[in-house]
């Protein structure tokens, strides 16, 4: 039996076959509160806010509709051989009580929430919450790695500079996050672009920043093997963050989300590049833009649900294996 970072055996899921699935509250897979084991390897936490949308809001309520949704992924995943939840101590933070008036605030409140949770040793699975709060999540995880190479999933640049004169946006915080120095800019990729932009230079503004763009049209032309193949030798072994905008998904798949784009990626598509990318050095990441007024039969939080089931598979392998040598 594998042991978390303090010798214990972790504490995995309510199991499903005494306690019927949809019984009891809501964690993210039926996991353990956060304060239920005093400290995780994998911490899974909620950011309520979408105060920095351009569009339709109702991401503040992505977090808990991807949890509800989450009831029933089981504890093993065949996609990457792995039980995430027996490898590593994965449990639920809850929710960062973020102000919804004050996006200054909120984004103080999320980088403090998540410096206290990385200090503890744990790794993030961030639910959110609007793009906006990858900044904050980037600038705490870049305080414990340095610049971290990033891999964005979305079908946005999320590169503007202000909207309406406000800095802090759900469609600019990678560029405040290169100004700012904590990205690897040699390893930076938005993965699943498409749709129309304000103009020719929001490409130039963007490649001048670092980025490579994998459109969702590359990713069906060349298919999610190839493009994992190349992602991951551009990665190479620097920690990864990876952040996925659930609009990254053809709003087929991914109907829930605050600023939708015809022409994109499959689930399929996606969790199959994500278990590419299985032997990265993912060292954080989030979920965000699911925004469950505009879903239907929870099509885009289950999508959710089993994206961030993914990167904790990658992260608790990474976390086991770490532990052996
Ligand atoms: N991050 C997301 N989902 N969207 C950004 C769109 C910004 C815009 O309306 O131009
Ligand atoms: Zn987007
Ligand atoms: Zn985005």
């Amino acid at each position: 039996m594998t042991s978390t970072h303090n010798g214990a055996t972790p504490r995995g899921p309510v199991d499903s076959s005494r306690i019927p699935r949809y019984a009891g509250p809501a964690t993210f897979a039926r996991l353990p509160r956060l304060d239920e084991v005093g400290t995780a390897d994998v911490a899974v936490i909620g950011v309520p806010f979408d105060s920095g949308v351009s569009y339709r809001p109702g991401a503040r309520f992505g977090g808990n509709a991807i949890r509800e949704a989450s009831r029933l992924l089981r504890p093993y995943n065949p996609a990457q051989d792995a039980s995430p939840f027996a490898l590593a101590q994965v449990a639920d933070g809850g929710d960062v009580a973020v102000n919804p008036f004050n996006i200054d605030e909120a984004v103080e409140t999320v980088e403090a929430a998540a410096d206290d949770l990385l200090g503890t040793g744990a790794r993030l699975m961030t639910l959110g919450g609007d793009h906006t709060i990858a900044l904050p999540l980037l600038r705490s995880v870049a305080k414990k790695h340095g610049p971290v190479a990033l891999l964005h999933f979305d079908a946005h640049l999320d590169t503007w500079d202000t909207y309406f004169g406000a800095e802090y946006t759900h469609g600019t915080p990678f560029r405040r996050a290169v100004e700012e120095g904590i990205l690897d800019t040699s390893a930076l990729s938005h993965v699943g672009t498409r749709g129309p932009l304000y103009g020719k230079q929001d490409l130039k503004d963007d490649e001048k920043m670092g980025f490579g763009i994998v459109t969702s049209a590359d990713v069906y032309r060349r298919g999610a093997d190839e493009v994992a193949d190349q992602l991951r030798q551009r990665i190479g072994d620097r920690p990864l963050y990876i952040s996925i905008d659930i609009d990254c998904l053809d709003p087929a798949h991914a109907p829930g989300t605050g600023t939708p784009e015809a022409g994109g990626m499959t689930s399929r598509e996606l969790l199959e590049i994500l278990r590419g990318l299985a032997d990265c050095n993912l060292v954080s990441a989030d979920v965000v833009e699911v925004a469950p007024a505009y879903d239907h039969a929870e099509i885009t939080s289950v999508a959710a649900s089993h994206t961030a089931y993914e990167l904790t598979t990658i992260m608790s392998r990474q976390i086991a294996k770490a532990r052996t040598q």
